[in-house]
C-alpha cells in the first residue's frame, strides 16, 4: 500500500508509503487519498484529517514517470485523479493537519497551502522546481504563496525554485511551527486530537468563515494554472527536465527560445 490510510480516536491518518521513490506520489495515491478524504467528508467517526510522510521524507512530488506517460492528458483535468484529490483537500470541511519531515517538493509543498496546521521537522526542505522543470505553478500555488509570502520572496520560490528550510518556511508563514524530527509525528497528532475533542461545528464554521474569502479567486487562480499546466507537461522543455532527471544530469534550455 502505497498511501496507509487508517481511522483511529477520530482522527483519519493519511501516509505517503512509497520510501523507495521517496513517496513520489503516481495517479493511484492521488486517488486513494481523493477517496479517502471524499469519504471522511460523510464520515462522523472523522473529526480531523493528518497527513503524514516518512521522518526522512515527504513526498518528492508528482512521480515524473507518470508524467511522462500521461501527458499531455487527454481527457478533462477533473476527471485526473490529481485533480480529484486536490479539489477533496481544499474542499475539506473538516480540519487537516499536516506532518512535514524531509523534502516536499512540488505538489507535496502546494498541497501545504491547503492544510489548516502546517507542521515541519528541522528537517524538512520546501520546494517547488516547476519552472525547472519547464512548467508552471499549480492548484493554486501562485496566488497562495503570494498571499502568504509576499511578492518578491513568491517569486523567487517559484521562479529560481530553490528549495528552502523550515525556518524560512515559518518565517514566511508557510507554516505553523518547527519540531525536532523524532518528536514531529507525535505533536501533529497531539493537535489532531485537541482537534478532535473540540466542538466540531465549531471547528468546521471556523475554518469555513477563513477560507471563504480566498474560495472564489483560488478556484479561479487553479483554473487558470491548469489551462498552462497541461499545454506545459507535453512541451519541450518538459520533456527535456524529465529525461535530464531520470539520466542524471543537468537538463539544457539553452536550444528552446
Ligand atoms: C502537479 C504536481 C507537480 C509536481 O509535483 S512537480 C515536482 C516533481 N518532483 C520533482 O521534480 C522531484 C524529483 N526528485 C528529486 O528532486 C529528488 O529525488 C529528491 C530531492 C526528492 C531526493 O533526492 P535523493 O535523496 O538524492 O534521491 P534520488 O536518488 O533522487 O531518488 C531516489 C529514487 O527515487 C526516484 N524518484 C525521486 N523522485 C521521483 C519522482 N518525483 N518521480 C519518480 N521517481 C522519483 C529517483 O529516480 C530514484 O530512483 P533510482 O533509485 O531508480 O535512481
Amino acid at each position: 500500500m502505497e498511501i496507509l490510510s487508517s481511522i483511529e480516536n477520530g482522527i483519519l491518518t493519511l501516509e505517503f508509503n512509497r520510501p523507495e521513490r521517496k513517496n513520489a506520489i503516481t495517479a493511484a495515491m492521488y486517488q486513494s487519498m481523493a477517496d479517502a478524504l471524499t469519504a471522511a467528508e460523510t464520515d462522523a467517526s472523522v473529526r480531523a484529517i493528518l497527513l503524514v510522510g516518512k521522518p526522512e521524507i515527504f513526498t518528492a512530488g508528482n512521480d515524473l514517470e507518470d508524467f511522462m506517460k500521461n501527458a499531455p492528458s487527454s481527457g478533462a483535468i477533473e476527471d485526473r485523479s490529481v485533480y480529484k484529490f486536490m479539489m477533496a483537500l481544499s474542499g475539506a470541511s473538516k480540519p487537516v493537519v499536516a506532518a512535514v519531515s524531509g523534502n516536499a517538493v512540488g505538489i507535496g509543498t502546494t498541497l501545504l497551502m491547503h492544510c489548516d496546521l502546517v507542521y515541519a521537522a528541522d528537517n524538512a526542505k520546501f520546494s517547488m522546481p516547476f519552472a525547472q522543470l519547464g512548467l508552471c505553478p499549480e492548484f493554486g500555488s501562485s496566488l497562495l504563496l503570494t498571499q502568504i509570502a509576499g511578492y518578491p520572496r513568491a517569486a523567487e520560490k517559484l521562479m529560481l525554485g530553490e528549495a528552502f528550510g523550515a525556518h524560512e518556511a515559518l518565517d514566511m508563514g508557510l507554516i505553523s511551527k518547527v519540531l525536532p524530527v523524532e518528536e514531529l509525528r507525535a505533536f501533529a497528532e497531539g493537535q489532531a486530537a485537541k482537534l478532535v475533542a473540540l466542538p466540531a461545528s465549531s471547528i468546521r464554521t471556523t475554518k469555513a468563515l477563513m477560507k471563504a474569502a480566498r474560495t472564489a479567486p483560488t478556484a479561479q487562480a487553479i483554473a487558470e494554472e491548469n489551462k498552462h499546466f497541461g499545454a506545459m507537461l507535453s512541451s519541450p522543455e518538459a520533456k527535456e527536465a524529465f529525461m535530464a532527471f531520470f539520466q542524471k544530469r543537468k537538463p539544457d534550455f539553452t536550444q528552446f527560445s
